[in-house]
């Protein structure tokens, strides 16, 4: 939305926008008085100009849009309206809304918001962008395993090696574990999804995998393609001038295809000549005794990458986020590091298996997601009127429930804003109760719930105790020998991550390192 104005202003399709808004503005007219009754019972919501509707009101930068959100729902009521050009936004700020209209009422709230360069132009059928209907009815099926408790603590072995590398990768450039959160959760996913282990930041995999990443990123940036506000703008044809989006959209979908068939076809060659590492790919090609048909394996091969699309990005948010906050947080670092130490006395290296052993550490990570969730905005779409409070939420609104409002409603989780485990602890003598499980919210609504939880929980953790197990997190230096504490700041795309920032990490003892080499090589 926001960069719409600027698009606007530069943009090579203006002239064909100026047509297509002619005819905008006719049909516009039309459905204005067709809803003019309907307008007085939408919800609330900050009057907005003609034609462009709040475009203007809404933050102009990419920082968090979730808080100005939160922020409007003081004025407007916990649920919202807001239009910019012909889209309906529905913002729910309160947690019980939402769990009804996504849960309760979630034969209808199930869809995804049509995103026209995506959906039309693109054409990417990945799961997250799908509407809820047959084919996505299949993806979630094949997605069911990783939700299995029994089938997912396979995978133990796996994220365990590919954290500890992690570990010790950070040992080598302790000034670059920004960049390595993002590598390894990059690394681990396609481990993961397709039973493949890449050799190194310079692995083809990899640079393919983090294209596929930005070219996401980039395709649904809101506001950043005319397209999107002006849907007729995608039957130009490819070599009309100004038409350089559908260039663009040609050159990503090439290579994001690219994504799609490489790393499935090496797996498939892989598990034909009989080298089979546990992987979801490989249990899907082996679970039947006929091989897939090639509609099975369209199937498998997008699965697999909306498994990668919604667990790459989000890991990395997670770690990366937790090493941020330890930066402005000592106190919380040495006690969880106490914990582990009272727990390992220094002598073996944390695994999925001893987590339970860790409940100071279970309330860090339930702060971690709650700080900052991952995805801070969770849009779900309907594909007819719905009456709601007596409100009516429009056909093919986003309806947007803002999960990083319901994480920080002081109501809800007092002083939200500092990062305070104990708050999920119960403290028998003072009667302090522990505040709601933020896991139960920030992965999604009902049918459409994150199916990687149970993986995500999973390699979190485990990047997080080994990181405490063997370093300490602690400031940069700037140039005058000072500690550089970077602000908690965080960019927010469709996941939140913190902006860049420097820190440095010290090696606890030259032994744990040892013993996280010793534990790998156990692992391999
Ligand atoms: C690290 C933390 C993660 C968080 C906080 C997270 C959160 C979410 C949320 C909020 C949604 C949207 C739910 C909704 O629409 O109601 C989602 C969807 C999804 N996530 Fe995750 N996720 C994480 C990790 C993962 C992992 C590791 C995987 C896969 C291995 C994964 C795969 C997916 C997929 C495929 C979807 C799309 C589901 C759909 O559209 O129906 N996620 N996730």
């Amino acid at each position: 939305m926001i960069a719409v104005t600027r698009i606007i202003a530069e943009g090579p399709l203006i002239f064909l926008a100026m047509l297509s808004l002619s005819s905008i503005l006719l049909v516009s007219l039309r459905r204005w008085y067709e809803k003019r009754g309907k307008r007085s019972i939408l919800p609330p919501g900050p009057r907005g100009l003609p034609f462009i509707g709040n475009l203007l009101q809404l933050p102009r930068d990419n920082t968090l849009l979730a808080r100005p959100f939160a922020d409007l729902s003081r004025q407007y009521g916990p649920i919202y309206y807001l239009r910019v050009i012909n889209t309906h936004f529905v913002i729910v700020n309160d947690l019980n809304m939402a769990r009804t209209l996504f849960e309760k009422r979630s034969a209808i709230y199930s869809h995804r918001p049509r995103v026209p360069m995506v959906n039309d132009v693109i054409k990417r059928d990945t799961m997250l962008f799908m509407n809820y209907g047959a084919a996505y009815r299949q993806s979630r099926r094949l997605v069911a395993t990783f939700l299995n408790p029994r089938i997912a603590s396979k995978y133990w072995p796996a994220q365990e090696a590919e954290s500890i590398k992690f570990a010790l990768g950070v040992r080598k450039a302790p000034q670059d574990v920004q960049k390595l959160t993002r590598w390894t959760a990059t690394s681990l996913i396609i481990r993961l999804v397709y039973g493949l282990e890449v050799t190194g930041k310079d692995d083809p995999l990899v640079s393919l995998a983090e294209d596929f990443s930005r070219l996401t990123a980039d395709s649904t940036t809101p506001g950043r393609w005319l397209v999107d506000s002006f849907p007729i703008l995608r039957h130009i044809p490819t070599w009309f001038p100004g038409a350089g989006f559908k260039r663009w959209a040609m050159r990503a979908k090439a290579r994001m295809d690219e994504f799609a068939y490489l790393p499935y076809q090496v797996a498939k060659d892989k598990i034909t000549q009989g080298d089979i590492a546990p992987s979801w790919t490989a249990e899907k090609l082996l679970e039947s005794i006929e091989p897939p048909t090639g509609q099975e394996e369209k199937e498998i091969r997008h699965t697999a990458t909306s498994l990668y699309s919604g667990g790459s990005d989000t890991t990395n948010a997670m770690v990366s986020s937790f090493v941020l906050l330890m930066l402005h947080y000592p106190e919380v670092q040495q006690k969880a590091q106490a914990e582990v130490d009272r727990v390992t006395g220094g002598a073996w290296v944390p695994r999925m298996h001893d987590r339970e052993q860790f409940p100071y550490l279970d309330c860090v990570l339930k702060e971690l997601f709650r700080f900052n969730p991952a995805v801070p905005l969770v849009p779900h779409s309907l594909h007819q009127d719905d009456f709601f409070e007596g409100y009516l939420i429009p056909k093919d609104a986003w309806v947007i429930a803002n999960l990083w409002g319901f994480m920080h409603d002081e109501t809800r989780y007092p002083d939200p804003d500092v990062f305070m485990p104990e708050r999920f602890e119960a403290n028998t003598a003072t009667g302090r109760v522990p505040q709601e499980d933020p896991l139960d919210i920030v992965f999604g609504f009902g049918r459409r719930s994150c199916p990687g939880y149970l993986l995500a929980l999973a390699s979190v953790y485990l990047n997080v105790v080994h990181l405490l197990f063997a370093f300490d997190i602690v400031p940069a230096k700037d140039e005058a020998g000072n500690d550089d504490i970077p602000p908690v700041a965080f960019i927010e795309g469709h996941v939140s991550h913190p902006k860049h920032f420097k820190c440095h990490v010290r090696e606890r003892s030259a032994e744990r390192m040892t013993l996280l080499e010793h534990t790998l090589a156990s692992l391999q």
